[in-house]
């Protein structure tokens, strides 16, 4: 009886400071909700309504009343962010990386580069002779980011982005260049002359561009320019303060 009721109230403790961290899982939710909680703690929890009953309502598992409203209320919290998670894609060269950097620094939000995670963690199907480039694995770069994505507070910078899941980004940024100065940035690179004029016709036909509001909602997506320095430095400002007054959940 007293090894029941210390185990009750040590995932009690423990569901509490997860609730109020956001920390939990929906295993986690599950747990609690096929726990013998004491009716007290449960009824504290559970004291948001939400639509999440109407998903529960469709599970298999058999809840009472008070467990039923704690998982509909840990489900709905689990949704949220407490930051939000900006995409920023373009043409290769026209300068992710450069203000992925700098708005990281700005904001203290975690700066992912894709290119290099997928070199790091071999998240690829082999080398492109052609395309001079690794073969991304959307599934493993997916698998590999869900957590943190889920966490939120990242910068992702990539260029492509299709293949993302849509409810990751709060904001897509889609950075855009002078053809010229992006032939000239590029050059300086080395690329061979295929790669290079493949590159330029892209941001000529506003490929990405196209790509990000086909993939997200019309709202999300903002082209920004990125010709020169005072570009990034008022891209950076823009965003960092869009990210400060981005809304933390209630
Ligand atoms: N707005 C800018 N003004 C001046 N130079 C820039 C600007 N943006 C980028 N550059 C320069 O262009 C080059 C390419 O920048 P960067 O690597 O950030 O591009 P990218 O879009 O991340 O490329 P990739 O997709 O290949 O990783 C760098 O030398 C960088 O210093």
């Amino acid at each position: 009886m007293l090894k029941k009721f210390s185990h009750t109230l040590r995932w009690e403790i423990y569901m509490m400071k997860a609730v109020s961290n956001k920390q939990f899982n929906i295993s986690l939710i599950f747990y609690a909700a096929i726990s013998n909680f004491n009716p007290n703690f449960l009824r504290r929890l559970s004291a948001t309504q939400t639509k999440w009953t109407e998903t529960l309502s469709a599970t298999p598992f058999r809840f009472n009343h008070i467990q039923f409203r704690c998982v509909a209320f840990m489900m709905q919290e689990s949704g949220k962010r407490k930051k939000p998670n900006i995409l920023v894609t373009g043409t290769p060269g026209t300068g992710k990386t450069t203000m992925s950097t700098a708005l990281a620094e700005a904001t203290l939000l975690r700066h992912i580069n894709v290119g290099e995670l997928v070199k790091e963690k071999n998240l690829h199907d082999g080398w492109d002779d052609e395309l001079d480039c690794y073969v991304l694995n959307e599934d493993l770069v997916c698998d590999e980011l869900e957590d943190v994505m889920e966490e939120g507070g990242n910068i992702v910078d990539y260029h492509g982005c299709d293949f993302f899941p849509e409810r990751w980004f709060d904001y897509v940024i889609v950075l855009q260049t002078d053809n010229t100065i992006l032939y000239d940035r590029l050059s300086k690179r080395g690329y061979n002359e295929s790669k290079l004029s493949n590159n330029v016709e892209c941001e000529i036909f506003q490929v990405l561009l196209e790509e990000a509001k086909e993939s997200y909602p019309e709202d999300k997506v903002v082209a920004m320019k990125s010709d020169n320095i005072e570009d990034i430095s008022r891209n950076v400002a823009t965003l960092t303060d869009w990210i400060s007054n981005w809304p933390i959940p209630s």
